[in-house]
């Protein structure tokens, strides 16, 4: 893989805790040390656990975890320099040449440290170094320090889960006789609960649990006002020509969701992929997920086997309808799940068609890619002080292999594609407008013009 990213004429500065108070340096002081905190702590209280299954040797390599990660904390909070992995991974090489980029790009008299580079970078290398400790110490190679807090996660939303799939099972038997307005209805809805299921992602509250609770329908009008931008007609128009007019003219295609939380997110995004292939808006699904455990929530493959599996297994009638429906379309390859090394790297979009052409080859055959969460937000524009007002498709840098569709609630200050005066009007009502999780948006950007 390449690692070069590609530098971007007329880009503002990145976001970076070098920037004291703000979000980016609270983050670094505050909620990363606490993450680490928990991960240090998840390890240590399945010390028994290990040795039941490793014996001593698992005790010793829980230790030797334990004290790779307490010395983490430790660079991070007194801010030394980025080290390079020693881990020998596969990706290993490709970390370190991003390492030495940064270094050549802040010149040699600022070495790259938590707290001078650029917060994107140095956070996705904390999650990449957590990973290290693990693979570094076999027998507990394998170990999820995340799994007990995403797995809950899913639990504690169990009455919210079985409210969507029972609304989930009585539109899919409406939908022979749906009207065009119904099913577009129907879209909106489920799109609108797939953004507010990013809310519960378990970053933003250092790993305290943020599951949802009622049913997430009957919040969606109360919410209208917090989606600042609202491009769900347009995503409908991509899917419904691709459908055309039912005389076999055009088919429609696939869609890839790039997936962000698992537990109750992950579900609102089953769903909402269910609805598209039910309502024959699309005839596949692919999903992206994560290779090893990233940023506290985010599905790797096993949360989502588990998940499907849980859900299927459910004691409540339509959730495991809904459940049973889902490996239907996994063993009949209607859906897919597939990860990809680029998305755990540090890079952000931009450099994806030179860093992982053929993972860029393969988004640009879908009609639609929808980009779940926060993070991905921020990896698409490139985690840049951008003006509020720049153009989405210019935020963008060059990333167009496809329609894409950003559903993100705002958890970090980086927010294009408003109004003029959009931004100050909100920023005087209420300052944390852009991390506080509560705002959304649906964004849409059909090519690298303007629409
Ligand atoms: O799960 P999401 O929506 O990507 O949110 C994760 C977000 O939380 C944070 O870790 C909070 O700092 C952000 O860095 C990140 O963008
Ligand atoms: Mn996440």
């Amino acid at each position: 893989m390449d690692a070069n990213p590609v530098l971007f004429q007329g880009a503002p500065p990145s976001l970076s805790a070098k920037y004291e108070g703000s979000f980016a340096y609270l983050t670094i002081r505050d909620r990363l040390p606490t993450i680490l905190t928990k991960v240090i702590d998840t390890i240590h209280r399945n010390k028994n656990k290990f040795f039941e299954e490793y014996g001593e040797e698992g005790v010793q390599a829980e230790k030797r975890a334990i004290s790779f990660l307490s010395k983490l904390r430790n660079e991070l909070q007194t801010d030394k320099r980025v080290l390079p992995l020693t881990d020998g991974q596969e990706d290993a090489e490709t970390w370190n040449s991003y390492l030495q980029y940064q270094q050549s790009h802040q010149g040699e008299l600022s070495p790259v440290s938590w707290f001078s580079s650029p917060w994107l970078y140095v956070e996705c290398y904390m999650y990449r170094r957590i990973q290290e400790a693990l693979w570094l110490n076999p027998p507990v190679n394998e170990f999820d320090v995340f799994w007990e807090g995403k797995s809950q996660s899913f639990l504690d939303s169990t009455a919210a889960i079985t409210a969507l799939c029972t609304h989930m099972e009585l539109v899919r038997r409406g939908l022979t006789h749906s009207s065009d307005s119904h099913t577009l209805d129907q879209l909106f809805k489920l799109l609108q609960v797939s953004l507010w299921g990013n809310k519960c992602d378990l970053s933003i509250s250092a790993g305290q649990e943020n599951s949802q609770k009622g049913s997430p329908l009957d919040s969606l009008d109360s919410l209208r006002a917090f989606v600042l931008v609202n491009h769900s007609k347009q995503v409908w128009s991509v899917l419904a020509a691709a459908r055309g007019d039912g005389q076999g003219q055009r088919s429609p295609g696939r869609v890839d969701i790039v997936l962000d939380n698992a537990g109750f997110e992950l579900v609102t995004d089953l769903v909402l992929a269910d609805f598209l292939i039910a309502a024959g808006l699309a005839t596949e699904i692919r999903f992206h997920g994560k290779s090893f455990p990233w940023f506290v929530s985010d599905v790797t493959a096993r949360d989502f086997e588990w998940t499907i599996l849980q859900t299927s297994a459910a004691n409540h009638k339509w959730m495991s309808a809904c459940g049973v429906q889902w490996k239907r379309y996994l063993k009949e390859g209607v859906w897919s799940y597939h990860d990809h090394a680029f998305w755990t790297l540090p890079h952000d979009f931009g450099d994806m068609a030179s860093s992982a052409p053929d993972l860029y080859a393969s988004l640009r055959s879908a009609r639609l890619l929808l980009f779940k969460g926060d993070l991905n937000y921020r990896k698409l524009v490139g985690d840049r002080d951008w003006p509020h007002t720049t153009p989405f498709h210019l935020a963008l840098r060059g990333f167009h292999p496809a329609p894409l569709c950003s559903l993100r609630t705002l958890k970090a200050n980086v927010q294009v594609g408003l109004e003029a005066g959009q931004g100050e009007e909100l920023s005087t009502a209420t300052s944390t407008w852009m991390t506080s999780g509560s705002y959304g948006v649906i964004q849409f950007c059909s090519s690298d013009r303007e629409q």
